[in-house]
């Protein structure tokens, strides 16, 4: 992983490293797919770049009420313009499209093999970092699986960069070059051979670089914040590094055709799943941050507990501790509820790794509680038992067919 760090920084000096950027070594453009991309690729990027909204290091946005005072928009309601946005897209994409079913791979001579061999190091790389997830992706459709092994790559590469070996060398410039990297891959010109296999993805299911481009934007408000005001600045950074992985990822798991939800519903629970994940990354890290400086937790609500960072360095854990930490875990678990509303009018076969996840996901919350909520010093995990257990739970889950209907919150 190192290797891809260097490689943002200094593009032509790569030393060696895992598995993971073998394929880095391979040199510059090791493959140019854009000649049978590029009308899919530009008018995508035309929308990208029309619809750039980035939120930047804005925490909240003035906006007009009908009345024509001017109001502040929450973290929520930005985000939640985000969800509306991509749903949109979407939409309007399977509307042209003569089926919804995955385009054909266009056949190019002499690329076709690269081509796999991209996905298959993605796949290598992805088994080898998330082994349980890489599992619950078998059971999805080839194209489908391949494509998710390509954003997952993409995702864990970005945050490579801000939490990786090197991560110390990594400037707002070294940023700004991975999303130029990111505008090359959506326009069909990927760097190496991690990037050729998202360039294909993104030019076979509809999906849009705005949740790429927020997720970067995530890593910089990492390099320059280390605290969190209230919750609405750590709900943003949430979206940004996190609820983005279930906006990218709807578009390939689809909607199953049975489903009467509407299209911004499941967007909004994939994005309640994302939020969700991260704030239990967050409970469960608190000691692992806090030896590197980091305090994520709500500032305000700290202090409405009698708590400040001198007693999140002490690691002590006292009542008024637990009873902070009950009511982070408390809404940590309502975005896992929000979330599993959508699971179910996904297509049948991404159903259940996305139940798997869930479920595995929402228990490290029990082990926080288990653990008498000492995340100081002890790491919270489930156990192999316990994943072995929510594996069939996660698959029986799956098999329920979407009857209900969601409706939209606004
Ligand atoms: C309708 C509905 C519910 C649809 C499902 C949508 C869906 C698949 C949502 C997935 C949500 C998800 C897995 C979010 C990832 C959240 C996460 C853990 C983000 C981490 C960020 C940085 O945090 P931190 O540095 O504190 O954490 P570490 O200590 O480094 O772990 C991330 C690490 C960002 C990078 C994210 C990834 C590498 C995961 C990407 C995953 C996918 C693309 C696959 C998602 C698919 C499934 C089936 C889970
Ligand atoms: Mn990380």
């Amino acid at each position: 992983m190192s290797v891809a760090l260097l490689w943002v920084v200094s593009p032509c000096e790569v030393s060696n490293g895992t598995g993971f950027l073998d394929s880095v070594r391979e040199g510059n453009r090791v493959f140019d797919s854009s000649r049978h991309r590029n009308l899919v690729c530009n008018e995508r990027n035309k929308r990208g770049v029309k619809q750039r909204w980035n939120f930047g290091s804005v925490r909240s946005a003035m906006v007009a009420t009908p009345a024509g005072e001017m109001a502040t928009m929450t973290s929520e309601q930005m985000v939640y313009d985000v969800v509306l946005k991509q749903a949109a897209l979407v939409k309007r994409q399977l509307r042209s499209a003569d089926d919804l079913e995955v385009k054909p791979e266009i056949p190019l001579p002499g690329n076709l093999s690269l081509l796999s061999e991209a996905y298959d190091r993605c796949s290598e790389v992805c088994a080898e970092y998330a082994k349980t997830f890489y599992l619950g992706t078998m059971l999805m459709t080839p194209e489908r699986r391949r494509a998710i092994w390509a954003i997952y790559v993409w995702c864990r590469r970005t945050d490579e960069l801000v939490d990786g070996p090197n991560a110390s060398h990594i400037t707002p410039q070294a940023l700004d070059r991975w999303e130029d990297r990111l505008e090359d891959v959506f326009s069909g010109r990927p760097f190496d051979m991690l990037d050729a296999a998202l360039s294909d993805t993104v030019s076979k299911f509809p999906v849009d670089i705005q949740p790429f481009r927020d997720m970067i934007e995530g890593m910089r408000m990492d390099l320059r914040k280390s605290r969190y005001r209230n919750f609405d600045e750590l709900y943003l950074y949430c979206y940004y590094v996190a609820g983005t992985v279930g906006l990218m990822s709807v578009p390939i798991m689809g909607i199953a055709p049975d489903s009467k939800a509407t299209t911004e519903s499941v967007y909004n629970a994939a994005l309640a799943l994302g939020i969700a994940n991260q704030l239990t990354n967050i409970l469960r890290d608190v000691g692992e941050d806090a030896r590197r400086g980091r305090v994520y937790l709500p500032q305000d609500e700290l202090a409405q507990a009698g708590l400040f960072d001198d007693d999140i360095f002490a690691g002590k854990v006292t009542d008024k501790w637990r009873s902070f930490m009950k009511k982070q875990i408390q809404r940590a678990r309502k975005f896992f509820d929000e979330a599993e509303e959508g699971v179910t009018q996904l297509s049948s076969a991404s159903r259940w790794p996305v139940w798997a996840s869930l479920l595995l996901y929402r228990q490290i919350l029990d082990e926080i509680e288990a653990n008498d909520y000492n995340n100081f010093t002890k790491r919270a995990y489930v156990s192999k038992p316990k994943k072995l257990i929510s594996l069939p739970i996660a698959y029986a889950k799956s098999l329920v067919p979407p009857t209900r209907t969601l409706v939209t919150s606004s």
